[in-house]
């Protein structure tokens, strides 16, 4: 599709992204980042509670179940809601690559009208890396993982220190997280974005 912007076309020196030999294995879930996000969040009652599962390569595939407080129009899933699945899908491919990012720029194409009680099945891929700066992709497919394509979106993610969250985000759920008594869930909130 033309029209997309150029901030979203890798510079002549973007390197292919590398999967960090940590990274969680295929098929695994990556489970949430953040208890309280409200993308994945399963502490998060107002939530999403999408799920992603590592990929090949660095790739996810993630489900996202469209609920009745999700509408927009009625009986039709919000395209705010949509974008906020493929950020958070997209997000989670930095899980991968063991860098803390933040969404920088994202870019959403509406293809199909996404009904209540849709599943959204979506799949995500970094295209390239050039410095801080993290180019990616994502489709979300409805009637089934193979279905037609209702949803994409391109993404501009660049990484962060975990001071960009510690300096700009709410001194009482920065400390609430600091204070998870779980080191594993602590690291993941503040160590590695999602
Ligand atoms: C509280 C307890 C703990 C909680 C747990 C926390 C840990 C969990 C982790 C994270 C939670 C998120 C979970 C994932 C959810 C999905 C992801 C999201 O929704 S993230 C939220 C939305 N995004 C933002 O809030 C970013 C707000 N923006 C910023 O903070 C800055 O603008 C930032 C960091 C993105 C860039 O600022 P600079 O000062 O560091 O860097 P500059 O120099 O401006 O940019 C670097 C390069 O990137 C390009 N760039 C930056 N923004 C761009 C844009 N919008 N479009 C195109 N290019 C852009 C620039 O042109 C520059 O490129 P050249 O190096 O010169 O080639």
């Amino acid at each position: 599709m033309s029209g997309r912007n150029t901030a979203l076309t890798p510079p002549a020196d973007a390197t292919a992204p590398v999967r960090h030999p940590d990274a969680p294995a295929p098929g695994e879930l990556l489970g949430a980042h953040y208890e309280h996000c409200f993308g994945c969040g399963e502490d998060q009652p107002h939530g999403l509670h999408l799920e992603s599962r590592a990929g090949e390569g660095v790739r996810v595939t993630a489900e996202f179940t469209v609920k009745t407080a999700h509408q927009g129009a009625p009986g039709l899933a919000h395209g705010g809601v949509l974008a906020t699945a493929l950020d958070e899908t997209l997000g989670s491919l930095n899980w991968l690559l063991r860098v803390i990012a933040v969404t920088g720029r994202l870019e959403t194409d509406y293809l199909r009208p996404v009904p209540v009680g849709t599943v959204l099945y979506l799949e995500a891929e970094v295209t390239a890396v050039a410095g801080r700066k993290i180019y990616s992709t994502a489709v979300g497919r409805i009637g089934g993982p193979e279905g037609p394509v209702a949803v994409r979106a391109d993404a501009l993610f660049i990484e962060v220190k975990v001071d960009h969250f510690i300096e700009n985000g709410r001194p009482e759920e920065i400390r609430a997280a600091m204070a998870e008594p779980d080191q594993v869930r602590r690291a993941r909130a503040f160590e590695v974005n999602p």
